[in-house]
């Protein structure tokens, strides 16, 4: 009787369950009863919203007038088979209306395991997809991981400025990552944050820190980045470009939260312990964030697995940290105001006060710096990484990039200037401003694979979204990035498609608004570093491109890791050859 009418996979399980009530009631029923009430649940299965309950409580009102007629273990088995079946159908059914099945006790957990075994943000994004930009995560009973996902651009405004004061980091977030991060500008909020953000603005937007931030790339990018590459090429062995470009940011970071260079792109790349206790700190605090909170706090009480590392590797984060903390003292004690020419975050935190108008303590300076080098450390070499995996499969776009740069050179005006060795080219803060094409192609990387890929707030007092989703005090949101770059509603048909040239009119650089194209965040806690990171990433992209020929190495896996950041999990192994059709772009001096 089912086999002339096509169904979808949820009639599937309905056919399904109505053929396993037939086979039971086949057992004590008359052939008459059997096809009525067949049919019944079929036609009704096709008509009813209804159709599981309905149905479960006629069939079950013939099958337990049919228990009477059986021995007693096989009423239970049939009982308890037929309650399982109605669970499972109705636990699937929920997968039309919230995104997932959704299991009593486990929630929607089942599915989440099993998307995280796969590529864990495109699995993400098509359950945001089918629920129109919203979805509401259910959890495990009695465990705090449920939660709201969103990707809605209308939602995202709300969010950051609007009702900007209703959804803080929040407690949550605070007590899983305090002990690395303290109360430090990524975690905190109110006047803490407040604070901190209002003097690290001001700092942002000096000159004089402008210039620091210029020069240690430079110095970064000339005498260690290339030399290193260069190495590479003269050996004729592949690279890890994602591990060099880490590399570089954390020297980079640590030269403008500490005023230390840390040394970990030096020849022969080494390990350096704050460097690796900083990443292993950082991976030991993720972990609480998929480990039940009483787990993770007993395991911290007992000092064993995660939490044992997570402890040795701060305390080596803290050892640096108060080093450098009392060097710094001295070093300013020393020296009279007119010499006080630092302009790195510890030395502008140790000049500044707290909200309470006394100097900050140590603590909270080491508080401050973690922060900074948390947020600046691998955020562009992420996202410069998946930059040159891009080009790679878009050699067009590296033409037009080369374009722009032979074009920025050729137009320098000094004669003394004028470029007459490629390799010796420095390029200089007014012409990567002038490199809109490459800001384009690295804006269009981010949009793709954004270098934070989900972020998230907690919900103060209740509230309501505008696309209409209620929001109870103390839900957690997660706001999903990566997805909002792959929404036909906000980018288009093309919207899988690496075209930098949407970020282009009149061949200018135009910006999005920061609820569409949310990578560095927005509102009031927009990203400080953005307009320095752009500067770090065209720097160091139009440096590496200028002299070499970058190509992965074939059959290299280019997976998303998960984590914060979203890094490649295998990084980027790399080959890399001199540009020797340079001539094709720059014409140099005669
Ligand atoms: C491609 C590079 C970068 C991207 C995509 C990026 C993205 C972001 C995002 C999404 C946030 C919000 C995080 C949150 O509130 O949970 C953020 C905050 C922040 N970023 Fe960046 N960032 C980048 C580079 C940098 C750099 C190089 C620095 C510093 C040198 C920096 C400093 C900060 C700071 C201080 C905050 C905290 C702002 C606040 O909470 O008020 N960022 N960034």
């Amino acid at each position: 009787m089912f086999s002339s009418t096509s169904f979808n996979s949820t009639n599937y399980h309905i056919m399904h369950y109505s053929s396993f009530l037939s086979m039971s009631h086949s057992k004590t029923m008359s052939s008459s009863n059997l096809t009525s009430s067949s049919s019944s649940s079929f036609s009704s299965s096709l008509s009813s919203p209804f159709f599981i309950p309905i149905d479960l409580a006629y069939s079950s009102m013939n099958y337990f007038q049919g228990l009477f007629y059986m021995p007693a273990d096989v009423q239970m088995l049939e009982i308890i088979l037929a309650l399982m079946v109605f669970i499972v159908i109705h636990s699937l059914r929920q997968r039309k209306k919230q995104g997932l099945p959704n299991w009593p006790v486990v929630g929607m957990l089942p599915s989440l395991i099993v998307g995280l075994q796969g590529d864990m943000y495109e699995w993400i994004s098509g359950v945001i997809c089918r629920q129109n930009g919203t979805f509401i995560f259910k959890g495990p009973w009695f465990t705090n991981l449920n939660c709201v996902v969103t990707s809605d651009p209308r939602n995202l405004e709300y969010l950051l400025k609007t009702k900007f004061s209703n959804f803080p980091k929040g407690e949550y977030f605070r007590n899983t990552v305090r002990d690395l991060l303290g109360d430090g500008i990524f975690s905190a909020d109110d006047e803490i944050w407040h604070r901190q953000r209002k003097t690290a603005s001001l700092e942002f937007h000096s000159a004089k820190f402008r210039k620091l931030t210029t020069d240690s790339l430079l110095e970064l990018v000339h005498s260690r980045l290339l030399p290193v590459l260069e190495d590479s090429v003269k050996q004729s062995l592949p690279v890890d470009l994602q591990d060099v470009l880490l590399r570089l940011t954390f020297d980079n970071v640590c030269m403008i939260a500490f005023g230390v260079d840390p040394g970990c792109l030096r020849p022969g790349l080494p390990e350096i312990p704050f460097a690796r206790a900083f990443e292993d700190a950082t991976e030991a605090t993720i972990m609480r964030f998929v480990t039940p909170t009483l787990v993770w706090k007993a395991m911290r009480c007992l000092n064993i697995g995660t939490e044992k590392k997570l402890r040795d590797s701060i305390m080596e984060v803290d050892k640096f940290a108060e080093q450098v903390i009392r060097t710094r003292k001295k070093e300013l004690a020393l020296q009279s105001e007119n010499e006080k020419q630092r302009s790195d975050i510890l030395t502008v935190f140790m000049g500044s006060k707290d909200e309470q108008g006394r100097p900050f303590l140590d603590k909270i300076l080491r508080d401050i710096c973690v922060n900074f080098i948390l947020a600046g450390r691998d955020t562009s070499s992420v996202a410069l990484s998946w930059f040159f995996w891009l080009l790679n499969k878009n050699p067009d776009v590296e033409d037009r990039i080369l374009a722009e740069i032979s074009q920025i050179l050729s137009d320098r005006k000094d004669e003394k200037d004028k470029v007459q060795d490629l390799d010796n080219v420095i390029f200089k803060p007014e012409e990567v401003k002038k490199m809109e094409y490459l800001q384009a192609a690295i804006s269009e990387a981010l949009r793709l694979h954004p270098s934070v890929p989900v972020d998230h707030k907690e919900v103060l007092e209740d509230d309501v979204f505008p696309d209409g989703t209620v929001l109870k005090k103390g839900t957690k949101v997660i706001y999903a990035i990566y997805t909002m770059g792959r929404m036909e509603g906000i980018w288009g048909k093309d919207c899988r498609e690496y075209k930098p040239e949407r970020w282009l009119r009149d061949g200018r650089f135009m910006s999005e608004s920061a609820y569409k194209f949310t990578a560095f965040n927005g509102g009031p806690r927009l990203c400080l570093g953005k307009d320095f990171a752009y500067y770090q990433m065209k720097f160091a992209a139009a440096s590496i491109l200028l002299r070499y020929k970058v190509k992965v190495v074939e059959g290299h896996p280019v997976t998303p890791k998960m984590a914060l950041t979203m890094y490649m999990k295998y990084g980027l192994k790399v080959k890399l050859s001199r540009r020797d059709d340079r001539h094709k772009y720059f014409k140099l001096k005669e």
